[in-house]
């Protein structure tokens, strides 16, 4: 049936609360709907600073991609508005806020909290997949906290969908990035959702060690990680040792998938799932 006329949003029906962070493009507040109360996160972006950026065209298509997304495990956007000088994104309140926080706080996570976040993510980034999106950028800072501790990924900005060869000049740490988005085989080369196993794998490392495994000076980062160069710590256990180095594949085809993921023994041991 036609999709419901979306809301004619404008900055007037919110109230504005407390800075909730800020981001390379502009600041997030809590803000909340004045006629039915709804709590959200506003986040406010300079068209000014989004063309010196050169990416407007990528906020316009996560903004597409996101409009069509609806998982527990993806930081919901609700829509969007603009006036002549910025760009307004609406977007779920998550309400422990971000993760990366959260780790640097605890240094590591224990292996049964880590277990359960990992766990999440792969059943987030299954729903991402069938619909045929890569996030492509997977790390701590894109995650965020729901209010009962769940996980939801967020910042959209860098999806794509699949398959896709766009070499976008990556900003950022490239701590995250998978050997073929560094080094492209070939100048065509076709990436695909395995970048994002890539990332768990990442991501599973530094939830347990405090830090990422190809963490070096940016030269010495890059030949790491094209080498797949990384020694995990002997406080690991064997079954987490194993889920890492059967992600961190220099192969994509390689990589475990995400159902394996989702049955791989350290998986199990810690979410058991209740029968
Ligand atoms: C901190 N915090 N605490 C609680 C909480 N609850 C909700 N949200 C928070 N923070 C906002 C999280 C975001 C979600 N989606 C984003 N999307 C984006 O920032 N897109 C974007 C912007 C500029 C340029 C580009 C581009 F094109 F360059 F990639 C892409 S940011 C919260």
């Amino acid at each position: 049936e036609p999709k419901p006329k979306p809301k004619q949003w404008h900055l007037g029906l919110f109230e504005i609360g407390k800075p909730l962070g800020k981001g390379k493009f502009g600041r997030v507040y809590l803000a909340r709907e004045r006629a039915t109360g709804f709590v959200c996160a506003l986040k406010v972006l300079h068209k000014s600073e989004l063309a010196a950026g050169k990416v407007e065209k990528q906020v316009r298509r996560e903004i597409e991609i996101q409009s069509n997304l609806a998982h527990p495990g993806l930081l919901r956007l609700y829509g969007h508005f603009h006036d002549s000088k910025r760009i307004f994104l609406i977007l779920e309140f998550a309400g422990k806020g971000e993760l990366y926080k959260h780790l640097r706080k605890a240094q590591r996570f224990s292996e049964p909290v880590a277990a359960q976040y990992i766990a999440q993510m792969a059943s987030a980034l299954k729903y991402l997949h069938k619909k045929h999106v890569i996030h492509r950028d997977i790390k701590p800072e894109n995650i965020l906290v729901g209010i009962h501790g769940e996980i939801k990924i967020s910042d959209f900005g860098w999806s794509v969908h699949a398959p896709n060869n766009r070499r976008n000049t990556m900003c950022g740490t490239l701590d995250y990035l998978p050997p073929e988005m560094i080094k492209p085989s070939r100048e065509d080369s076709f990436y695909s959702e395995k970048v994002d196993l890539w990332s768990l794998g990442v991501l599973t490392y530094e939830f347990l060690c405090g830090e990422a495994p190809f963490e070096d000076s940016m030269v010495m980062t890059q030949r790491r990680i094209a080498r797949c160069e990384m020694t995990v710590p002997s406080f690991v256990s064997s079954e987490a040792r194993d889920l890492i180095k059967r992600l961190l594949v220099l192969d994509p085809e390689k990589r475990l998938t995400l159902e394996e993921v989702e049955v791989h023994p350290w998986i199990l041991r810690h979410c058991a799932k209740k029968e």
